[in-house]
Protein backbone atom coordinates (compact mmCIF):
# COMPACT_ATOMS: atom_id res chain seq x y z
CA UNK A 1 0.00 0.00 0.00
CA UNK A 2 2.69 2.41 0.66
CA UNK A 3 6.22 2.67 -1.01
CA UNK A 4 8.22 5.57 0.42
CA UNK A 5 11.66 5.81 -1.77
CA UNK A 6 14.63 8.45 -0.39
CA UNK A 7 11.51 11.01 0.36
CA UNK A 8 13.00 14.11 1.27
CA UNK A 9 11.35 17.01 1.67
CA UNK A 10 13.21 20.69 2.13
CA UNK A 11 10.23 23.58 2.17
CA UNK A 12 12.02 27.07 2.39
CA UNK A 13 15.31 25.68 2.40
CA UNK A 14 15.10 23.68 5.55
CA UNK A 15 14.83 19.94 5.81
CA UNK A 16 11.76 18.42 7.15
CA UNK A 17 11.98 15.01 5.90
CA UNK A 18 15.29 13.33 5.19
CA UNK A 19 15.68 10.42 3.03
CA UNK A 20 12.62 8.37 4.44
CA UNK A 21 12.49 4.69 2.83
CA UNK A 22 9.46 2.99 3.95
CA UNK A 23 7.46 -0.03 2.74
CA UNK A 24 4.15 -0.89 4.68
CA UNK A 25 1.11 -2.40 3.99
CA UNK A 26 -0.33 -3.59 7.60
CA UNK A 27 -4.19 -2.01 7.97
CA UNK A 28 -3.54 0.03 11.11
CA UNK A 29 -0.44 1.98 11.32
CA UNK A 30 0.03 4.82 13.83
CA UNK A 31 2.94 7.68 13.47
CA UNK A 32 4.24 9.24 16.97
CA UNK A 33 6.93 12.00 17.15
CA UNK A 34 7.71 15.60 18.89
CA UNK A 35 6.08 18.93 17.71
CA UNK A 36 7.80 19.81 14.50
CA UNK A 37 9.16 16.10 13.58
CA UNK A 38 7.65 16.16 10.36
CA UNK A 39 4.52 14.42 11.24
CA UNK A 40 2.23 16.48 9.35
CA UNK A 41 4.53 16.96 6.71
CA UNK A 42 4.91 12.54 5.70
CA UNK A 43 0.93 13.27 6.15
CA UNK A 44 0.89 15.51 2.66
CA UNK A 45 3.22 13.58 1.24
CA UNK A 46 1.24 10.18 1.62
CA UNK A 47 -1.71 12.33 0.21
CA UNK A 48 0.24 13.84 -2.77
CA UNK A 49 -0.72 17.28 -1.10
CA UNK A 50 3.15 18.22 -1.52
CA UNK A 51 5.85 16.74 -4.02
CA UNK A 52 8.82 15.40 -2.38
CA UNK A 53 12.01 17.43 -3.04
CA UNK A 54 13.68 14.19 -4.08
CA UNK A 55 12.33 10.32 -3.87
CA UNK A 56 8.98 9.24 -4.54
CA UNK A 57 6.01 8.49 -2.94
CA UNK A 58 3.37 5.95 -4.00
CA UNK A 59 0.40 4.62 -2.53
CA UNK A 60 -1.43 1.16 -3.98
CA UNK A 61 1.42 1.48 -6.94
CA UNK A 62 0.34 5.22 -7.34
CA UNK A 63 2.78 7.90 -7.52
CA UNK A 64 0.49 10.45 -5.57
CA UNK A 65 2.51 13.80 -6.41
CA UNK A 66 2.17 13.11 -10.20
CA UNK A 67 -1.34 12.11 -10.76
CA UNK A 68 -3.73 13.59 -8.72
CA UNK A 69 -6.59 12.05 -10.07
CA UNK A 70 -6.15 8.63 -9.12
CA UNK A 71 -4.35 9.88 -5.79
CA UNK A 72 -8.05 11.47 -5.02
CA UNK A 73 -9.19 7.92 -5.61
CA UNK A 74 -6.92 6.27 -3.32
CA UNK A 75 -5.84 8.45 -0.62
CA UNK A 76 -8.09 10.34 1.95
CA UNK A 77 -6.33 12.78 4.16
CA UNK A 78 -8.82 13.59 7.57
CA UNK A 79 -6.95 16.92 9.15
CA UNK A 80 -6.67 17.64 13.17
CA UNK A 81 -9.06 20.76 12.22
CA UNK A 82 -12.03 20.00 10.09
CA UNK A 83 -12.38 23.77 9.62
CA UNK A 84 -8.87 23.47 7.34
CA UNK A 85 -11.01 20.98 5.19
CA UNK A 86 -14.52 22.45 4.52
CA UNK A 87 -15.39 24.48 1.51
CA UNK A 88 -19.25 24.46 1.25
CA UNK A 89 -21.84 26.04 3.46
CA UNK A 90 -23.96 22.66 3.43
CA UNK A 91 -23.64 19.32 4.89
CA UNK A 92 -24.40 17.58 1.80
CA UNK A 93 -22.30 19.90 -0.61
CA UNK A 94 -19.64 19.42 1.04
CA UNK A 95 -20.00 15.73 0.72
CA UNK A 96 -21.20 15.67 -2.70
CA UNK A 97 -18.18 17.72 -4.18
CA UNK A 98 -15.66 15.25 -3.85
CA UNK A 99 -17.66 12.88 -5.26
CA UNK A 100 -18.45 14.44 -8.29
CA UNK A 101 -14.39 15.67 -8.40
CA UNK A 102 -13.92 11.60 -8.81
CA UNK A 103 -16.48 12.51 -12.12
CA UNK A 104 -19.43 10.85 -10.48
CA UNK A 105 -22.61 12.71 -12.26
CA UNK A 106 -24.59 15.08 -9.68
CA UNK A 107 -27.30 12.81 -9.83
CA UNK A 108 -25.56 9.84 -8.86
CA UNK A 109 -23.25 11.96 -6.26
CA UNK A 110 -26.33 13.42 -4.27
CA UNK A 111 -27.44 9.51 -4.06
CA UNK A 112 -24.34 8.55 -2.34
CA UNK A 113 -24.01 11.27 -0.19
CA UNK A 114 -27.59 10.53 0.95
CA UNK A 115 -26.60 6.81 1.74
CA UNK A 116 -23.53 8.22 3.18
CA UNK A 117 -25.17 10.55 5.64
CA UNK A 118 -27.71 7.33 6.45
CA UNK A 119 -25.05 5.21 7.47
CA UNK A 120 -24.13 7.76 9.92
CA UNK A 121 -27.96 7.88 11.21
CA UNK A 122 -27.14 11.66 9.68
CA UNK A 123 -30.00 12.22 6.85
CA UNK A 124 -31.17 15.10 8.80
CA UNK A 125 -27.93 16.58 8.28
CA UNK A 126 -28.53 17.14 4.78
CA UNK A 127 -29.21 20.82 4.50
CA UNK A 128 -27.63 21.69 7.94
CA UNK A 129 -25.15 24.95 7.39
CA UNK A 130 -21.96 23.58 8.56
CA UNK A 131 -20.88 26.45 10.77
CA UNK A 132 -23.19 25.59 12.79
CA UNK A 133 -22.23 22.51 13.40
CA UNK A 134 -19.86 21.84 16.70
CA UNK A 135 -16.25 20.66 15.75
CA UNK A 136 -16.83 17.10 16.75
CA UNK A 137 -19.82 17.53 14.01
CA UNK A 138 -17.64 18.70 11.27
CA UNK A 139 -14.75 16.57 12.09
CA UNK A 140 -17.53 13.81 11.39
CA UNK A 141 -18.67 15.36 7.91
CA UNK A 142 -15.48 15.73 6.75
CA UNK A 143 -14.87 11.71 7.41
CA UNK A 144 -18.18 11.27 5.95
CA UNK A 145 -17.02 12.93 2.78
CA UNK A 146 -13.85 11.24 2.61
CA UNK A 147 -15.29 7.64 3.42
CA UNK A 148 -17.79 8.72 0.69
CA UNK A 149 -14.85 8.54 -1.94
CA UNK A 150 -14.18 5.17 -1.14
CA UNK A 151 -10.23 5.76 -0.58
CA UNK A 152 -7.95 2.61 0.04
CA UNK A 153 -5.84 4.46 2.55
CA UNK A 154 -7.00 7.21 5.22
CA UNK A 155 -4.89 9.30 6.59
CA UNK A 156 -5.43 10.74 9.78
CA UNK A 157 -3.81 13.69 11.01
CA UNK A 158 -5.14 14.11 15.08
CA UNK A 159 -8.21 13.48 14.62
CA UNK A 160 -9.41 13.69 18.12
CA UNK A 161 -7.47 17.08 19.15
CA UNK A 162 -10.04 19.77 20.70
CA UNK A 163 -12.81 16.69 20.75
CA UNK A 164 -14.66 15.89 23.80
CA UNK A 165 -14.50 12.13 25.06
CA UNK A 166 -17.86 10.78 24.07
CA UNK A 167 -16.91 12.56 20.33
CA UNK A 168 -13.81 10.95 20.75
CA UNK A 169 -14.85 7.82 21.08
CA UNK A 170 -17.47 7.67 18.78
CA UNK A 171 -14.98 8.92 15.88
CA UNK A 172 -12.80 6.25 17.18
CA UNK A 173 -15.38 3.12 17.11
CA UNK A 174 -15.97 4.75 13.58
CA UNK A 175 -12.44 4.66 12.53
CA UNK A 176 -11.92 0.77 13.97
CA UNK A 177 -14.63 -0.30 12.09
CA UNK A 178 -13.29 1.33 8.78
CA UNK A 179 -11.96 -1.33 5.89
CA UNK A 180 -9.33 1.27 4.50
CA UNK A 181 -5.77 0.72 5.60
CA UNK A 182 -5.30 3.74 8.17
CA UNK A 183 -1.96 5.77 8.86
CA UNK A 184 -2.91 7.65 12.06
CA UNK A 185 -0.83 10.22 13.80
CA UNK A 186 -1.12 11.03 16.91
CA UNK A 187 1.06 12.62 20.10
CA UNK A 188 -1.03 10.09 22.10
CA UNK A 189 0.21 6.34 22.02
CA UNK A 190 -2.95 5.36 24.01
CA UNK A 191 -4.81 5.50 20.21
CA UNK A 192 -2.47 3.32 18.92
CA UNK A 193 -3.01 -0.04 21.13
CA UNK A 194 -4.12 -2.49 19.30
CA UNK A 195 -2.46 -1.23 16.18
CA UNK A 196 -0.26 -3.51 13.57
CA UNK A 197 3.18 -0.89 13.62
CA UNK A 198 4.60 2.55 14.67
CA UNK A 199 6.72 4.94 13.33
CA UNK A 200 8.68 7.29 15.28
CA UNK A 201 9.25 10.29 13.72
CA UNK A 202 12.05 12.21 15.02
CA UNK A 203 14.03 15.31 13.09
CA UNK A 204 12.22 14.09 9.77
CA UNK A 205 14.02 10.53 10.34
CA UNK A 206 12.59 7.39 11.05
CA UNK A 207 13.85 6.79 15.13
CA UNK A 208 11.92 3.45 15.40
CA UNK A 209 9.96 1.52 12.82
CA UNK A 210 7.96 -2.10 14.43
CA UNK A 211 5.54 -3.38 16.81
CA UNK A 212 2.96 -0.87 18.51
CA UNK A 213 3.58 -2.05 21.90
CA UNK A 214 7.35 -1.89 21.56
CA UNK A 215 7.57 1.43 19.72
CA UNK A 216 4.95 3.29 21.63
CA UNK A 217 7.03 2.17 25.39
CA UNK A 218 10.05 3.29 23.59
CA UNK A 219 8.76 6.67 22.50
CA UNK A 220 6.87 7.39 25.90
CA UNK A 221 10.37 6.40 27.84
CA UNK A 222 12.24 8.91 26.16
CA UNK A 223 9.38 11.69 26.44
CA UNK A 224 9.41 11.33 30.04
CA UNK A 225 12.88 11.89 30.01
CA UNK A 226 12.86 14.69 27.73
CA UNK A 227 10.16 16.64 29.68
CA UNK A 228 11.89 16.12 33.08
CA UNK A 229 15.04 18.00 31.40
CA UNK A 230 12.13 21.15 30.99
CA UNK A 231 13.91 22.82 28.48
CA UNK A 232 12.61 23.53 25.16
CA UNK A 233 15.83 23.70 22.93
CA UNK A 234 14.55 20.40 21.36
CA UNK A 235 12.01 22.43 19.43
CA UNK A 236 12.73 23.22 15.60
CA UNK A 237 12.63 26.41 13.71
N1 LIG B 1 5.57 24.76 4.24
C1 LIG B 1 6.59 24.83 5.10
N2 LIG B 1 7.49 25.84 5.05
C2 LIG B 1 8.52 25.90 5.92
N3 LIG B 1 8.76 25.00 6.87
C3 LIG B 1 7.91 23.98 6.97
C4 LIG B 1 6.79 23.82 6.12
N4 LIG B 1 6.13 22.69 6.47
C5 LIG B 1 6.81 22.18 7.52
N5 LIG B 1 7.88 22.95 7.82
C6 LIG B 1 8.86 22.68 8.89
O1 LIG B 1 9.16 21.31 8.89
C7 LIG B 1 9.27 20.80 10.22
C8 LIG B 1 8.27 19.68 10.45
O2 LIG B 1 6.96 20.22 10.50
P1 LIG B 1 5.66 19.29 10.63
O3 LIG B 1 4.47 20.19 10.61
O4 LIG B 1 5.73 18.23 9.61
O5 LIG B 1 5.87 18.68 12.09
P2 LIG B 1 4.87 17.85 13.01
O6 LIG B 1 5.63 16.67 13.49
O7 LIG B 1 3.59 17.59 12.30
O8 LIG B 1 4.63 18.87 14.20
P3 LIG B 1 3.38 19.04 15.23
O9 LIG B 1 3.34 17.81 16.08
O10 LIG B 1 3.80 20.25 16.02
O11 LIG B 1 2.16 19.27 14.40
C9 LIG B 1 9.05 21.99 11.16
O12 LIG B 1 10.31 22.52 11.49
C10 LIG B 1 8.29 22.97 10.28
O13 LIG B 1 8.54 24.30 10.67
Amino acid sequence: MIDLNAVSLTPNGAAALHDISLRANERRIGVVGRNGSGKTSLARILAGLVAPTSGQACIAGIDVAKDRKAALRNVGILFQNPDHQIIFPTVEEEISFGLTQLGQPKVEAAHNTEAMLAQFNRAHWAKAAIHQLSQGQRQLVCLMSILAMQPKLIILDEPFAGLDIPTTLHLGRVLSQLDAHLVHITHDPQYLSGYDRVIWIDEGRIAQDGAAKTVTKAFVTRMQQLGEQDDFTHLSG
